[in-house]
């Protein structure tokens, strides 16, 4: 009886594995010919039909367990591209995409709306809404892209926090990354005011100062600056090869 259960469990992990690894194929196979990435196909296609047949062949054993996810988190102020990025490093890795903005409380959004600078009070619970949002990736052994201001060391800390064995300090080894987009004052102001006047933001352009008193970056962090201008397509192709090595490690060995 307990050995039947166990094969059934088994043939539906295989199963998963199988459909995880089609589906993600698909997604990536569709992403990389929109925009003309260099994604090496190492790191994004795989022989699924080999892999089950060998699976199938070791009666008995088990896949690996799911290895833990990576999560990159496009940071920096208001209006920066941050969505934009993350949205299009979502599809090139065939992963999900987390909108920090998404998980804000309606308080939180009717004060930025009015100019209001949000305090460390209440970003609090937005930041722990996001933490429990991206260990339910990592935990289920998935990649995620999050657009997330994260200014501060302190709200990035919650964040690494969303890997379970994360120490804190040991910025290396945790499984969620940033890189953060930067560009000059004036270039993100006719952004956000664009945007504003284009009826499609919340966020004031009035809001910016605050934002940029508040990013600060820890050498000591490793975070990669990128210049905010550049195309979209290009920062995600940079961020997935600066990435390679982590994300490799998140595939299945026949990969
Ligand atoms: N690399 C880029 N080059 C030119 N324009 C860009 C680039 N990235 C984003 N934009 C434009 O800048 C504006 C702001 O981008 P986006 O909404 O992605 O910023 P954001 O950092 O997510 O902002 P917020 O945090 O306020 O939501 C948008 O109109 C977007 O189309
Ligand atoms: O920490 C913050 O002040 C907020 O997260 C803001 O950065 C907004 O969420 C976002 O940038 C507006 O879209």
């Amino acid at each position: 009886m307990k050995l039947k259960s166990a094969t059934c469990a088994s043939r539906s992990r295989v199963w998963k594995w199988t459909k995880w690894n089609r589906a993600s194929s698909a997604a990536v196979g569709c992403c990389r010919r929109r925009l003309q990435l260099a994604i090496p196909l190492s790191l994004t296609r795989g022989p699924v039909e080999a892999e089950s047949r060998r699976w199938s062949a070791m009666a008995g054993s088990d896949p690996p367990l799911a290895r833990p996810g990576l999560a990159i988190v496009i940071m920096g102020v208001s209006g920066c591209g941050k969505s934009t990025v993350a949205a299009l490093l979502a599809e090139a890795l065939g992963c999900s995409f987390i909108e920090a903005d998404d998980y804000h409380s309606q308080e939180n959004k009717a004060k930025m709306s009015k100019g209001i600078p949000l305090s460390d009070a209440d970003r609090t619970p937005w930041l722990e809404s996001l933490q429990d949002a991206i260990r339910e990736r990592l935990d289920g052994g998935e990649n995620v892209a999050v657009s997330c201001s994260a200014l501060r060391l302190k709200y990035r800390e919650v964040i690494r926090a969303a890997d379970r064995s994360y120490k804190p300090g040991d910025y290396a080894t945790c499984r969620v990354k940033f890189v953060c987009l930067r560009t000059s004052a004036e270039v993100i102001t006719e952004r956000m005011q664009r945007r504003s006047s284009e009826g499609k933001h919340f966020m004031p352009a009035s809001l910016l100062q605050s934002q940029l008193d508040l990013l600060k970056i820890d050498a000591a962090e490793g975070i990669t600056e990128v210049d905010a201008t550049v195309r979209a397509g290009n920062i995600v192709r940079d961020t997935v090869a600066q990435f390679r090595e982590e994300l490799a490690s998140t595939v299945p060995p026949c990969f």
